[in-house]
């Protein structure tokens, strides 16, 4: 290794143990004191063993000068063995206890990181293969780390604690040992890096496989799966995906057990050394029997102390390259926005000239768009499919903001979190939340304590203005009823039913513009037409944008905008749609057709 890389190592190591002492000792500070305790004691019962070993062989070979006699020292040496050997599964509970709260913080540090990522962020591959990373090594490497730095100090004290008695007897020993340290620590280092390009190169691929898992086993894929019959294609790309991994998992094994083999080498060889000048020192007359034995007993727990100490320098030496990937991965989201504030509604939004285009594409989603929804209004946007209609309601609801041109509320530019505070969202692919019928309503505004009468009471009524009262009402529970399978407890509802409960949550938001994709897309032709007969009331007067594929839902807007290609292409009532005979009259044509 290169002397500036071993300096570089040298200086990164203390660097890297403190800080993650210091992140073990804020995720649990009490625990980490009890975890230091039991080191102290184990360092202390090894000490014991070999003070009581020294007595025993002096009680055995010269008992005439023996401190003790042989049953109290073989009492003694029993002692302090059976505490030596039985600190060791209580500091494994400690650690387990230990390495959670650890992994929970780390967790909670990325969950922390993830929720300030704005969406276009979380739609980058970049950022999605990052996190990915971050969770695969999250979980594990804290409590690595716990347990190396937890291991180091324990093996620290034991290190000293020998050494002291090896120096005793004679100090030439302690150099000899511990020069079989070096080559481990620098084997550690090579040990590192092979390990974080190899997590490195693999990322892809298990993202891959995880997906195919996901897809193999999760109930949402299973009608189509088995309605394709395609769980057999699906299941050899698997297997495609286990062969590519199981082969680089096996060179780098090897590559892990050759390191290995060659520490335990250097430490045996460290070992021997020092018996060996032990029976030098006995033949030479330099050392008496009875030190003799005790240094041997030194000599074989300081090198299992060492082996701990550079086995937890290897650990935290491995770890580092990870957790300093968990840092940049931190250090990369965005700070946290800061807290929106509904506003009210009094003119309208308006976007000027918008244009947007998602990161890494060649083209524009959205190109030079002017909109306008006044308050109160029905806006209707309709296009085909791709043409930019979602990413234009996710720029008007404030989830993207415009590359290019103006986006006003009340004729100013108000910041995206007030925006986002101010609309409610409900996408084609809303969310169906394992959870009762009342939280799935009242989630959509956490400002708010669900748990008052009053709020109980405009759930319901959200409820009731969504259709989906009479079927609570069948529910066992009634809105306490658990929706979902996924959690194996709950009762599933048919796709518009689950709509409905998606209208209800944005009806239970209450903020003056809703932009509703696809709203009606799961429901029945009554739910669809009492839904939109009498949408305005519905709305209660909130502002809306209405996307949706069916012209029967939209015609009723007080101003359509067809899309093309991310451009507004035509806009108006329908009677001067019709009228003007382009794309949308072409369009609502074709559709009628279809019903004649
Ligand atoms: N997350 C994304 N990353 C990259 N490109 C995207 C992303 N989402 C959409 N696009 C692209 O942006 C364009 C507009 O997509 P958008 O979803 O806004 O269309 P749409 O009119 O709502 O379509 P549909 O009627 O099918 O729902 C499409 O070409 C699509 O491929």
């Amino acid at each position: 290794m290169h002397p500036v890389r071993i300096l570089k190592s040298a200086t990164a190591t203390p660097r890297l143990i403190v800080a993650a002492a210091g992140e073990v000792g804020r995720a649990d500070r009490a625990g980490a004191l009890v975890a230091s305790v039991y080191q102290v004691i184990g360092a202390g019962s090894a000490l014991g063993v070999v003070a009581a070993g020294k007595l025993t062989f002096d009680a055995l070979l010269t008992p005439e000068q023996a401190a003790l006699g042989l049953t109290p020292s073989i009492l003694l040496l029993a002692l302090m063995t059976a505490l030596s050997g039985s600190i060791g599964p209580l500091q494994t509970q400690q650690h387990r206890l230990l390495g959670e709260r650890v992994s929970q913080r780390v967790w909670d540090r990325v969950l922390d990181t993830t929720a300030r990522a704005d969406l276009v962020t979380y739609e980058s591959s970049g950022f999605a293969t990052a996190l990915e990373r971050v969770q695969q090594h999250a979980l594990t490497r804290p409590f690595a780390v716990t347990t190396s730095l937890l291991g180091l100090s324990g093996s620290l004290l034991g290190v000293g604690a020998m050494s002291a008695v090896l120096i005793g007897v004679e100090p030439l020993l302690v150099p000899i040992l511990l020069a079989a340290g070096l080559p481990a620590v620098l084997l550690s280092r090579w040990a590192s890096r092979t390990e974080f390009s190899f997590a490195h190169r693999l990322t892809g691929l298990f993202r891959r496989r995880n997906y195919l898992r996901q897809l193999l086993t999760q109930r949402p894929f299973a009608a189509e799966l088995r309605a394709f019959d395609s769980t057999g294609p699906l299941r050899r790309r698997h297997q495609a995906g286990n062969d590519e991994i199981n082969s680089a998992l096996r060179k780098q094994v090897r590559r892990r057990q050759l390191i290995a083999t060659l520490t335990t080498l250097g430490v045996a060889a460290a070992l021997t050394g020092a018996l060996l000048a032990i029976i030098e020192l006995v033949e030479r007359g330099r050392i008496g029997l009875a030190e003799a034995g005790a240094a041997a007993i030194a000599v074989r727990l300081l090198s299992g102390q060492l082996t701990t100490f550079f086995r937890s320098i290897g650990g935290l030496l491995e770890s580092a390259p990870f957790l300093a990937d968990l840092e940049r991965f931190v250090a990369s989201g965005p700070p946290a926005p800061p807290k929106g504030n509904k506003r009210a509604l009094a003119e309208g939004v308006r976007l000027d000239g918008v244009s947007f285009r998602y990161p890494g594409q060649d083209r524009s989603a959205v190109d030079s768009v002017d909109i306008e929804i006044h308050a109160g209004e029905v806006v209707a946007l309709v296009g085909e499919n791709g043409s930019g209609k979602t990413t234009l309601a996710k720029i008007v609801a404030g989830l993207y903001e415009p590359e290019e041109g103006t986006r006003h509320w009340d004729g100013s530019a108000v910041p995206a979190p007030d925006v986002r505070a101010s609309t409610t969202v409900i996408f084609q692919d809303f969310v169906r939340y394992q959870m009762t019928l009342r939280e799935n309503i009242v989630i959509s505004d956490g400002s708010r304590s669900a748990d008052t009468e009053a709020e109980n009471d405009r759930a319901v009524e959200a409820a009731r203005q969504a259709g989906v009262l009479g079927a609570a009402r069948r529910l066992a529970d009634g809105m306490d009823t658990m929706l979902g399978r996924d959690l194996d407890e709950g009762v599933d509802l048919s796709g518009g039913q689950w709509q409905r409960v998606a209208l209800a949550r944005a009806l239970y938001r209450d903020t003056p513009l809703v932009v509703l994709d696809e709203p009606a897309a799961a429901l029945d032709p009554r739910a669809e037409h009492e839904l939109f007969a009498d949408v305005r009331a519905t709305l209660g007067g909130r502002a809306a944008l209405l996307i949706s594929h069916r012209f029967s839902s939209t015609r009723m807007a007080d101003r359509i905008y067809v899309m093309d290609d991310g451009r507004v292409v035509e806009c108006g009532t329908h009677d001067e749609l019709m009228a003007s005979a382009g794309q949308y009259a072409e369009l609502y044509r074709l559709q009628s057709a279809a019903y004649r």
